[in-house]
């Protein structure tokens, strides 16, 4: 066990020092495209300022016979292309078992490791694959003279990594946050499903026969299989300081499913989830965004509140000390992207008082 008193000491001579806290930057939706893809390629610079995260994809879904012309290629997009104030950088690299990863790490690092902010890490286990990634990030890191240390996000997607999921989020001061990867963890933990994220028609409860007639027509309730593992992920993160997110939702053309999906996430605590076409960006950024009804109903409660103490009513409902923090969370979301998306700083302007709508 590393002492507490070494812990944001750099772990090899001459790399960063590690960050106190996760710069909170806004990261409603991280955006995945294909480096070897040349038509998704030519559509990351129209990107850039209309999504909070870019993220290069090296892993899954990038063919075995494309992977060194990914790597490539995201050295190239990265190297041509300003990302601005606005837009964070991020890759997912091959898995740590995979004969690919040392080679994204090092060529990565060392050719655009100053415009990476995170680093996404699949089929975490445990604290131990953090581990490993931290100190070969600070040799890369001191080998490349960067100023800023590269952050690393977990993806969960193994039953052991669940299990080990608060180790994970705490094993060193690069974690910015976890995903949730509903694909691969179906897989791992033997689901009987065949989909990327969302619900199954076939995972329900029934309601009770009426009058004891079991033939009789019974409303049955859609349940959701990601809630256990979403709720332990978004625990383990506050615990840790770290951000938690939805990961993929497969059937792009269910827009409105994809919608509730992200949604479930933000109310549990998310803080974004992964767009993989171009369509779930704006349901992502909606979705992420507190709604202009939501924002106006915080101001009201904190003026209300006047010290932050005591209880008060408010249209027939108790306010106190703890409905003001929940109420907070919202005023401090919105504030913060309202400080890089001055179009929904104005809306949350106009829609002050008008409680209801959605940003
Ligand atoms: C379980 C996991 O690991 S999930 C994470 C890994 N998966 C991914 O990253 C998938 C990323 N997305 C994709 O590969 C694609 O969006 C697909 C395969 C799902 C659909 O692709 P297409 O069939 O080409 O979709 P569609 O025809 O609607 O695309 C419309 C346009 O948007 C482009 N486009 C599609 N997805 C993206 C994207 N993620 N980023 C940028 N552009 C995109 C297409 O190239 C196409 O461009 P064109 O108009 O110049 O022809
Ligand atoms: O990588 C994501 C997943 O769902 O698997
Ligand atoms: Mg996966």
């Amino acid at each position: 066990m590393r002492s507490a008193k070494d812990f944001f000491a750099p772990l090899a001579v001459g790399a960063p020092a590690p960050l106190r806290d996760v710069p909170a930057r806004p990261s409603r939706m991280i955006h995945f495209f294909d480096p070897s893809n040349p038509k998704m390629a030519a559509k990351v610079p129209d990107l850039v300022g209309s999504v909070d995260v870019l993220l290069g994809n090296l892993e899954d879904a990038v063919k075995a016979d494309n992977k060194e012309a990914a790597r490539q290629g995201l050295v190239d997009i990265a190297k041509a292309t300003d990302f601005g104030e606005h837009t964070q950088l991020w890759t997912r690299v091959n898995a740590l078992d995979s004969p690919w990863v040392l080679d994204d790490l090092t060529t990565l690092v060392t050719e655009i490791g100053d415009k990476l902010d995170v680093i996404m890490v699949p089929k975490v286990q445990g604290a131990e694959d953090i581990h490993y990634i931290d100190r070969l990030l600070a040799q890369l890191e001191a080998r490349a003279g960067l100023a800023r240390p590269i952050l690393v996000h977990a993806i969960l997607e193994t039953a052991r990594g669940v299990a080990n999921v608060e180790e994970i989020c705490g094993a060193s001061p690069r974690m910015q946050g976890i995903s949730l990867g509903p694909a691969d963890l179906a897989a791992d933990r033997r689901m009987k499903t065949t989909r990327v994220g969302g619900g199954h028609p076939g995972y329900l409860v029934r309601q009770d026969p009426v009058d004891g007639d079991i033939d009789g027509a019974r409303t049955t309730y859609q349940q959701d299989l990601w809630h256990y593992t979403i709720a332990r992920m978004v625990d383990a993160c506050a615990m840790h300081g770290i951000f938690p997110y939805y990961g993929p939702f497969g059937d792009i053309k269910d827009v409105v499913a994809c919608e509730d999906q992200f949604r479930n996430a933000f109310l549990l605590g998310c803080v974004g989830a992964w767009s993989l076409h171009p369509v779930q960006i704006a349901i992502a950024k909606k979705v992420f965004s507190p709604s202009v009804g939501d924002v106006a109903h915080a101001r009201r409660v904190k003026a209300a509140m006047g010290d932050g103490t005591g209880a008060v009513m408010l249209d027939g409902k108790m306010e106190d000390d703890a409905s003001l923090k929940q109420c907070l969370v919202i005023l401090e979301l919105a504030e913060r992207l309202s400080s890089s998306d001055p179009e929904l700083a104005q809306v949350y302007a106009a829609g002050e008082g008008d409680a209801g709508s959605e940003a």
